[in-house]
C-alpha cells in the first residue's frame, strides 16, 4: 500500500465500492455495451474505458466500446504488449504511471493516465471472450481495491453479456420463426383470413387473394366485406352463425362468389378468437367438386344416347314419387314407357352401328321439347323412360304424340330415307298424393306398353284404358 499524500490518492474503498454497487442494477438493463462501460466509467470517475469483445477467435478481430479515443487497432496492440504477454494474467492493475506505459507523450491526457484496471473476460469454459479497460486520472487507496473492481466489472459484464446473447439468440430464433410463418402464411395451398368484430380483414393471405381476386386493402373499403362473398344476406347470417369457439371436426361447405361472380365451391372452419376477432381457415374445392359432380353425372349417364341409364332414371323416378306422394307435386304426375318397334329389323339391315345411331336419335329427339321438370331415361337395349312431373295422361299422351310426329318428320341418318323409328309407349298417371312403389309403377307401365305392341305398334296406351291406335 502507498501513501504519497497527493491529491491523486483519493479513492477509499467503501466509496469505491458503493459508487460500482450503486450502478450494478442499471447495468443489467442496459441496452448496449456503450451503456455498460459508460455506467463504469461515471460511477469511477474513469477518464477511459472500453470493453473489447473476440468476435472470431480465428482471426483475433476486436469490437470496441464504450468511451475510447484510441482506435481499435491501438487496442489490439496494447493486448499485443509484450509486458502483457510477457505472463499469464486475468487482472493487470497499474497503481500509477499507466499513461506513460501504454501512451506517447505526444498523447497529452492519456499519457497523464495514473491508475488502470484490465481484465479479461472468460466464459465458463474458461475461453477469454474479451477484455475490459479502465483508466484514472487518479491514483487508488490500495492494488486490492482495483483487483476487486475488476473481479466485480468482470462478473458484471459476462453476466450481462450471457443475458444479452441469450436475449439476442431469442429475438434471432423469434424473427426466423415469423419470417417461417409469414413466408407460409402468404404461400400455404389453404385459404386464411381473419376478421375483426368491426369487420374489418386483418388477415388475407395469398391464396385468399388467388382465389377471390379481392386484395385485403380493397376488401376493406366495403363496410360488410362478406356482402361480397355471399350476397344473399339470409346465407351471410347461416355464415355468420357458423362461427364457434373451437375448432369443429367437419369443415362445412359453403359457396362463395368471386370478384369475377364465378361461385366457388369451398370448406371453411370459422373459428371465435378471444379478441372476438373470426378466424377463418378453408380449402378451395370447386375444382374437385366439379370432378366429382362430372363423375357423378357420368355414372348416372348413358353413353350413346345422353339421357339418363336405367340407374339414373330410376333413382329420378323413386325420388319424383316421393315428391308426389307428399302432394309436392300439383295435378299429379306421369310415367311413360317408351319401346322402338321392329328395331332387331334396323340392326339387321343397316346394321348395329346405324342402330346405335337410331336410338342416340330417338334419345335426343324425346328431350328436344321436354315438359317442365321432364326427366328421360334409357332403361336398356331400345327401351326408354320419361318421368312428366305435373302432367295428368292427357298432357303426357299429347306430348307423347307431338314426339312421335317429329320423329316421323325427321330424317335419322342423311341418305338413308327408308330409316325411320317408330315406337310404342306405355302411360301411366299418378294424382297428387298418390302412393305406389316404382316396381308396380314399372310393371303397369310396362303393361301398357305391351298392350300397345299387342295392338299393332306405334300407339300409346294408358294403363287402364283400352288400347287406342296412335297416330
Ligand atoms: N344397335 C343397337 N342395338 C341394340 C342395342 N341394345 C339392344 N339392341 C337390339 O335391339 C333389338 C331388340 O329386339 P327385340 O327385343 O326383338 O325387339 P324389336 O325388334 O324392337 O321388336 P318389338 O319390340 O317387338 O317391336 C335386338 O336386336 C338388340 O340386339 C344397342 O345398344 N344398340
Amino acid at each position: 500500500m502507498k501513501n504519497d499524500n497527493t491529491e491523486h490518492y483519493i479513492q477509499m474503498p467503501d466509496a469505491v465500492l458503493n459508487a460500482l454497487a450503486g450502478v450494478l442494477p442499471a447495468i443489467f438493463e442496459s441496452t448496449s455495451l456503450e451503456q455498460v462501460i459508460g455506467a463504469f466509467t461515471r460511477a469511477l470517475d474513469a477518464r477511459l474505458g472500453w470493453v473489447a469483445l473476440i468476435e472470431q477467435p480465428q482471426t483475433l478481430s476486436v469490437r470496441v466500446s464504450g468511451y475510447c479515443p484510441c482506435r481499435e487497432q491501438d487496442v489490439y496492440q496494447m493486448l499485443a504488449d509484450r509486458r502483457l504477454q510477457a505472463y499469464k494474467w486475468n487482472t493487470v492493475v497499474w497503481e500509477h504511471g499507466v499513461g506513460k506505459h501504454f501512451f506517447s507523450q505526444s498523447e497529452g491526457n492519456l499519457c497523464a493516465l495514473e491508475s488502470a484496471v484490465l481484465g479479461k473476460l472468460r466464459y465458463q469454459q474458461g475461453d477469454v471472450a474479451g477484455y475490459f479497460f479502465l483508466a484514472f486520472s487518479h491514483r487508488f487507496y490500495s492494488q486490492k481495491l482495483l483487483r476487486n473492481i475488476s473481479a466485480i466489472i468482470s462478473s458484471a459484464i459476462k453476466e450481462y453479456l450471457i443475458k444479452h446473447s441469450v436475449n439476442s439468440f431469442f429475438s434471432n430464433d423469434k424473427q426466423e420463426i415469423v419470417a417461417q410463418y409469414t413466408t407460409l402464411f402468404f404461400n400455404a395451398p389453404i385459404l386464411i383470413n381473419s376478421f375483426s368484430a368491426e369487420n374489418r380483414c386483418i388477415l388475407w393471405n395469398g391464396e385468399c387473394q388467388r382465389l377471390f381476386g379481392w386484395s385485403k386493402d380493397e376488401l376493406n373499403h366495403f363496410p360488410d366485406p362478406l356482402a361480397l362473398f355471399y350476397p344473399d344476406l339470409a346465407v351471410r347470417e347461416r355464415v355468420r352463425a357458423s362461427v364457434t369457439t373451437v375448432p369443429g371436426e367437419k369443415m362445412q361447405e359453403w359457396y362463395p362468389i368471386d370478384k369475377n361472380g364465378r361461385v366457388l365451391t369451398t370448406l371453411w372452419s370459422n373459428i371465435l378468437l378471444p379478441d372476438h376477432s373470426i378466424l377463418n381457415i378453408g380449402v378451395d374445392i370447386t375444382a374437385r367438386k366439379r370432378e366429382e359432380q362430372r363423375l357423378a353425372r357420368k355414372a348416372i349417364t348413358d353413353d350413346l344416347t345422353q339421357c339418363l341409364n336405367r340407374a339414373g332414371i330410376l333413382a329420378q323416378l323413386n325420388e319424383i314419387l316421393l315428391r308426389n306422394r307428399h302432394h309436392a307435386i300439383q295435378n299429379g304426375m306421369s310415367v311413360v314407357m317408351f319401346d322402338l318397334d321392329y328395331f332387331k329389323s334396323i340392326n339387321d339391315r343397316w346394321g348395329h352401328s346405324v342402330g346405335d345411331i337410331a336410338l342416340s336419335c330417338f334419345g335426343r329427339e324425346l328431350q328436344a321439347h321436354p315438359l317442365p321438370g321432364m326427366v328421360a331415361g334409357r332403361l336398356g337395349g331400345e327401351e326408354f323412360l320419361a318421368i312428366l312431373p305435373a302432367a295428368d295422361s292427357q298432357l303426357a299422351w299429347r306430348f307423347i304424340e307431338q314426339f312421335r310426329q317429329r320423329l316421323t318428320n325427321s330424317q335419322v341418318m342423311p341418305g338413308y330415307y327408308d330409316l325411320r323409328i317408330s315406337f310404342s309407349a306405355g302411360i301411366i298417371s299418378l294424382r297428387s298424393g298418390e302412393v305406389m312403389p316404382v316396381s308396380e309403377v314399372l310393371k303397369q307401365v310396362d303393361e301398357a306398353l305391351y298392350g300397345a305392341k299387342r295392338n299393332g305398334r306405334g300407339m300409346s296406351v294408358i294403363a287402364g284404358d283400352t288400347p287406342a291406335m296412335g297416330s
